[in-house]
């Protein structure tokens, strides 16, 4: 299912954080880049319904995102910047009592748990507190958190920022993984060489979306040989005339 984002703008008082945002996320990967200021936390937080809509609309698949509804935010996941995870809990305690938050018991949770916590490499942790693990473990129990329930959606705030390689390989090729089972994922990044040729790539700069298009396709186009030519000239001219 896709998300359609119609006509968004947002003010914090007068300063215009988004312009007449226009985008379609289809299901896969989509990844967004943009500068410091470019407004993608608050385009994150309007699609986690952490702020309002104030102009425009948001629909997931079909369902508008005015007001939220609980039916819809079953349907997503949300992994966050920070973390929020309970620290003196142990993994599965984190784990099993978001599951009772969607109405998942505590022996499904487990048994839908087991492939997910193989693949990120979570199973001999589940009985640390998480205060005990490193950045990186911990951001895989928050990913694992994030799809325990099995969203159609997933919206990851620059899930990798200052994780080691082990841990950013874990997280990218699980979230690549959904992504080919038709989840519809948003991936917000600085980071250019988490790029792959087949994303669908959306450059946000000054509140204005400069580019929403497949990675490859956008490459072509512009006769661009990498992802950082694409992405300096994009933004250049929007950060020269500002
Ligand atoms: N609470 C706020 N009050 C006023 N202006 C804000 C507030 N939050 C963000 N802004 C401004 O809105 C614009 C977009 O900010 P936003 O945080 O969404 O950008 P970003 O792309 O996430 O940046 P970064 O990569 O630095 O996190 C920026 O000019 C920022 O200064």
């Amino acid at each position: 299912m896709s998300i359609k984002i119609s006509d968004i703008s947002y003010k914090y008082g007068k300063k215009q954080a988004l312009h007449n945002v226009n985008l379609e996320l289809c299901q896969g990967f989509n990844v967004l880049l943009g500068p410091n200021g470019a407004g993608k936390s608050t385009l994150f937080s309007l699609l986690t319904a952490q702020f309002s809509i104030q102009n425009g609309s948001i629909c997931f698949g079909g369902s508008s995102l005015h007001p939220p509804s609980r039916e819809l935010f079953k349907k997503v996941g949300v992994v966050f910047q920070n973390t929020t995870l309970d620290l003196d809990l142990t993994v599965q305690q984190n784990l099993t009592y978001f599951a009772a938050l969607h109405g998942i018991g505590k022996h499904t949770a487990l048994e839908q748990l087991q492939p997910i916590l193989s693949a990120l490499s979570l199973m001999p942790h589940l009985n640390e507190k998480v205060r005990q693990l490193n950045q990186g473990h911990r951001r895989r129990v928050e990913l694992a958190r994030a799809v325990l329930h099995q969203p159609h959606y997933l919206f990851l705030d620059e899930p990798t920022v200052g994780l080691d390689v082990p841990s950013r390989e874990a997280i990218i090729a699980y979230v690549r993984q959904l992504a080919d089972t038709g989840v519809t994922i948003l991936w917000t990044t600085h980071l250019l060489d988490e790029v792959q040729a087949d994303d669908a790539l959306v450059v946000l700069c000054d509140g204005q979306v400069l580019l929403s298009e497949r990675c490859q396709v956008a490459l072509q186009s512009m006769q661009k040989q990498s992802v950082l030519d694409l992405y300096q000239s994009l933004t250049k001219k929007v950060v020269q005339a500002i």
